[in-house]
């Protein structure tokens, strides 16, 4: 047993309006008493100030993030929110390479890690995700890339911020598939992310101390197996965070 803290993150991805994510976030703050987890939701940009007063005036321990931003102080980026925005409306947290930003929107590997390096500067939590494609997968790459993948998006960073940067690898082909790596293969995955992070950073205890969370059709009836693993420290859920008692099935199982 390791003494790494769980930490479960809810991506909303781009669900839920006004009402339900506002009802969703209630239910949560009702619903979600331990100390015993992390928790961190991530709404759409619009409803992040909504959903972080929710928790507020519930006195929750759920924190905010967010699933995006730019890594530019301010200027002429249309359409793009930046980081101390984020800060102004309660967020402490932001997700960085999720898959669908790397494979669907385009995002690069240099673009990501300007994205790291600019929230540990101004202080975020930072949830980078990596993870293979099927054909990588299938082609035996999978420990390449997410080596490629941390050695990119981690260039720069200090192990003294390591502290402030959690892994969640996400196999691609696992997300919104219902397709689950099993908890041997997520195991293996997760001890090799592990051991890429003591070549990164050597003579140190950044691979013992870094928090890693699988993600990929995670739920409370999988969640048990693959977080009694003893390299997976939490989940990244993205549909069963949508509704209160799957996510919180899956606190409850990370307890
Ligand atoms: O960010 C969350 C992941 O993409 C997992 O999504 P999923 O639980 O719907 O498979």
């Amino acid at each position: 047993m390791s003494d790494r803290k769980p930490t479960i993150g809810g991506n909303w991805k781009m669900n839920l309006h006004t009402g339900d994510a506002k009802a969703l976030a209630v239910g949560l703050a009702e619903a979600v008493k331990t100390d015993a987890v992390d928790v961190t939701v991530f709404p759409a940009f619009p409803y992040l100030a909504m959903v972080a007063g929710v928790f507020c005036d519930a006195g929750s321990q759920i924190k905010v993030g967010a699933q995006d931003f730019y890594h530019q102080a301010n200027g002429a980026y249309t359409g793009e929110v930046s980081l101390s925005m984020l800060k102004d409306v309660g967020v402490a947290t932001v997700l960085v390479g999720h898959s669908e930003r790397r494979h669907v929107i385009g995002e690069t590997d240099v673009l990501i890690n300007e994205k790291v390096l600019a929230a540990l500067e101004a202080g975020f939590e930072v949830v980078l995700a990596i993870g293979e494609k099927l054909e990588q997968r299938e082609a035996g790459q999978t420990d390449f890339i997410n080596y490629a993948q941390m050695c990119y998006g981690l260039a720069g960073v200090s192990a003294e911020q390591m502290s402030k940067v959690t892994i969640a690898y996400e196999p691609v082909w696992a997300i919104g598939t219902g397709k689950t790596a099993s908890p041997e293969d997520a195991q293996a995955a997760h001890a090799a992310i592990r051991g890429c992070l003591s070549g990164i950073y050597p003579g140190t205890d950044v691979y013992a101390t870094t928090r890693i969370q699988y993600g990929g059709s995670m739920k409370p009836a999988n969640a048990g197996e693959l977080l009694a693993q003893p390299d997976i420290d939490g989940g990244l859920i993205g549909g069963a965070s949508l509704k209160v008692e799957d996510f919180n099935g899956i606190i409850t199982a990370a307890q």
